[in-house]
């Protein structure tokens, strides 16, 4: 039996058994490849690899990958998928401890990008609270964070990139955000990764969230990040010519390869989020149009939203928003306000 028969039994490969147990947990089974890996099979959609003690470079960060938290994100899980079957096939060797995720396979079986609620809103015990808990994302929620703190090991760096594709176009097309943390700022390696990913715009949050990189950053002490990559599109649909960046740069740190030398050519752009639009229920109207593109500028003086008490302008300079959404519940996010750092273009 080949390794991936050993795994996924008739299913050519991880996101066609994913998609065929999306409803339901899956038998663990795990295999062992020729240069010694271990490849466990956890549960649907969860795998977990260890490198044998002889290729395993001891510097390097235990890595955890995720996509599919939103079902209908397809580009990056086609991506992860491909990563997987290329190292069941042999054709490289891990370097590195990894946790690989598919976050929520019944949304990624409907193309929804979820179904009773959105699973990266429910992370850092988020899952635990009305009206949430015993909702299928709530029981994943819980079963990713068990999973994570279990990999996690205390004395070894933690990184953990958590890839995901917009709603909007943008006029960044690939962007990251860095969950807050107070103190800390990001290292020059994650930066060189995110150019070498060919994601060339950060923005800073400003407080701690229940996303699954704001808990793997807070409560795990990762290096972590939200990576939007590009649009959502169906499986199928992606051009996956436009993904090339993260998989070569995933691919080479799986492998423990050296990180190529930055182009000097490039350079990553830094925002920061300087207002949360929450829909407050209260006669809440937000004047951001259903289509606009992230990062679209408004002028000083733009009223963003308001409801019966209050509104928010923008300030003395410029602001763009991201992840407009207006079809949000009470008390979630409609959308961030985000300034260029000062020292940005
Ligand atoms: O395009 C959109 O509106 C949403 C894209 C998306 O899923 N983004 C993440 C960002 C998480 C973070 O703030 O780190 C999300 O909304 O969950
Ligand atoms: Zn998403």
């Amino acid at each position: 039996m080949t390794p991936r028969q050993q795994l996924f039994g008739d299913h050519d490969d991880w996101l066609a058994h994913t998609l065929a147990n999306a409803d339901k947990s899956t038998q663990a089974a795990s295999t062992r490849l020729a240069d010694g890996c271990t490849v466990e099979l956890l549960d649907t959609g969860l795998l977990e690899l260890h490198p044998d003690q002889q290729s395993r470079h001891n510097d390097l960060p235990r890595l955890i990958v995720s996509a599919g938290v939103h079902g209908n994100e397809t580009a990056p899980i086609e991506v992860l998928n491909a990563l997987v079957s290329e190292l069941l096939d042999g054709q490289w060797s891990l370097a590195c401890p990894a946790l690989l995720i598919l976050g929520n396979p019944p949304a990624m079986a409907r193309g929804e990008r979820f179904i009773d609620f959105n699973l990266n809103r429910l992370f850092a015990g988020a899952h635990q609270k009305r009206p949430y808990h015993d909702t299928p994302e709530a029981a994943r929620a819980s079963q990713l964070e068990r999973l994570c703190r279990q990999f996690a090991a205390a004395s070894e760096a933690l990184v953990h990139y958590d890839l995901h594709t917009a709603i909007r176009p943008s006029e960044r097309e690939k962007f990251a955000l860095y969950p807050f943390v107070p103190e800390r700022q990001v290292p020059p390696e994650q930066c060189a990764f995110l150019l070498e990913a060919e994601v060339d715009t950060l923005l800073l949050q400003h407080k701690t969230g229940t996303t699954f990189s704001s808990f793997s950053s807070v409560d795990l002490g990762a290096e972590s990040f939200t990576i939007e990559l590009g649009k959502v599109q169906p499986f199928g649909h992606n051009d996956l010519s436009r993904f090339q960046g993260i998989h070569r740069a995933l691919r080479r740190l799986l492998r423990g390869e050296p990180a190529p030398e930055p182009a000097a050519d490039r350079q990553l752009t830094e925002f920061e989020v300087v207002h949360e639009i929450i829909n407050s229920g209260n006669q809440f109207r937000f004047h951001v149009p259903d289509d606009v593109a992230n990062f679209t500028r408004y002028p000083p003086g733009t009223v963003i939203w308001e409801d019966d008490r209050n509104q928010y302008q923008v300030g003395e300079s410029p602001e763009a928003i991201v992840f407009p959404n207006r079809d949000v519940p009470v008390g979630q996010r409609v959308g961030l306000m985000v300034r260029a750092r000062p020292d940005a273009d």
